[in-house]
């Protein structure tokens, strides 16, 4: 089972103003609500590549009502310590020219919760994957990620790190089966700047050597690379898109890399399949959907001028011909 981690989940509301300016009130074009916080959007991915996976987390209030209930209705399993005080964050996406975020700081965490989510992952055993990804809420300590993997470790589980800078690095001691940092993360921890795979391999060597066993690293537009276990190099483009909301795109990332590897598949097909994930829900409003998902898969693979591997096709064709019951089914319904 894959389980993911989110301890600061999050509402992201996004919006679209038509302008910016400080000091002034700004109007938005339209705005969505989306269940957000990185491990959700990861089960969110699975979920809708059904691959079974359950989210785990900290909830409160108003808010925190909402994303369970959302969650449960897309079919996405959860597993959340609920909070008496407080509300689960609401994070503003500004989707204007440029994109601009601001993040909520989340509720107080009480150590007595803290320690009813640690005794939760306990279900966590061998052969299971766990996902940490995302911020650490003020109230908790700052080396949580460490807390849990060296309370879990030893038992045989996959961790998968998608954290900022000091918290990476020092999870590298637990080798985590997989990293996902950017080419800007990177660069902010080997101080340098760097915006291609080819410049960034010689990092996820260091990575490598530090303790991950696999380093993906996304370029955004450059592509993204993956060094696997077997110290084999990889290096997929970006296929083209019409950018609509980069929210969730590296976390997409994660899960279609996760999602393949599941099943099986070969490391430098699950690299191509993560990044058409993370495009596709770049060019979605929230996550993609599977359609997009399929929709980015062949396009990426045409752009690299190669056939799609059996088993993709296999499904691309059979959530084609699904897709087409399903819209059958609907409108004779009507
Ligand atoms: O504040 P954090 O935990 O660092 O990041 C949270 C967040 O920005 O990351 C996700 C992916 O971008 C969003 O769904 C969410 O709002």
């Amino acid at each position: 089972m894959i389980y993911t981690m989110t301890l600061n989940p999050a509402l992201d509301y996004v919006m679209h103003p038509l302008t910016l300016d400080m000091g002034f009130t700004n109007r938005s074009s339209s705005e969505e609500l989306h269940c957000g916080g990185n491990g959700i959007n990861i089960s969110t991915l699975l979920n809708e590549l059904d691959v079974p996976s359950i989210a785990m987390g900290i909830a409160a209030g108003f808010t925190g009502d909402y994303l369970l209930k959302r969650l449960q209705e897309k079919g996405v399993a959860s597993n959340f310590v609920i909070l008496d005080r407080g509300y689960t964050r609401i994070n503003i996406k500004l989707n204007g020219i440029v994109m601009t975020m601001v993040n909520g700081m989340g509720p107080k965490i009480p150590e007595k919760k803290v320690d009813e989510l640690l005794a939760r992952m306990d279900v966590v055993g061998a052969g299971d994957t766990l996902v940490l990804t995302g911020s650490i809420p003020n109230s908790l300590p700052e080396d949580m990620y460490m807390q849990i993997m060296r309370r879990l470790g030893g038992r045989g589980i996959q961790f998968v790190v998608d954290a900022p800078g000091q918290l990476l690095m020092e999870s590298l001691e637990m080798h985590p089966f997989l990293i996902k940092p950017n080419n800007h993360e990177v660069g902010r921890i080997y101080g340098v700047e760097i915006e291609e795979p080819e410049a960034c391999m010689p990092y996820a060597h260091k990575l490598q050597e530090a303790g991950a066993r696999n380093v993906i690293i996304s370029c955004g537009g450059h592509g993204s690379l993956l060094l696997d276990e077997n110290g084999a190099e990889h290096i997929v483009p970006t296929a083209r898109i019409r950018l609509v909301n980069a929210t969730g795109a590296g976390d997409s990332m994660v899960g279609g890399f996760l999602a393949q590897v599941t099943r099986g598949v070969d490391y430098e097909t699950a690299l191509i399949f993560a990044s058409a994930c993370g495009t596709a829900t770049a060019a979605s409003k929230g996550i993609a959907k599977r359609s997009t998902i399929d929709r980015v898969v062949t396009a990426l693979y045409k752009k690299m001028g190669r056939a799609i591997p059996g088993t993709i096709a296999r499904d691309i064709e059979e959530n084609r011909v699904r897709a087409e019951e399903d819209e059958k089914k609907g409108s004779e319904a009507k």
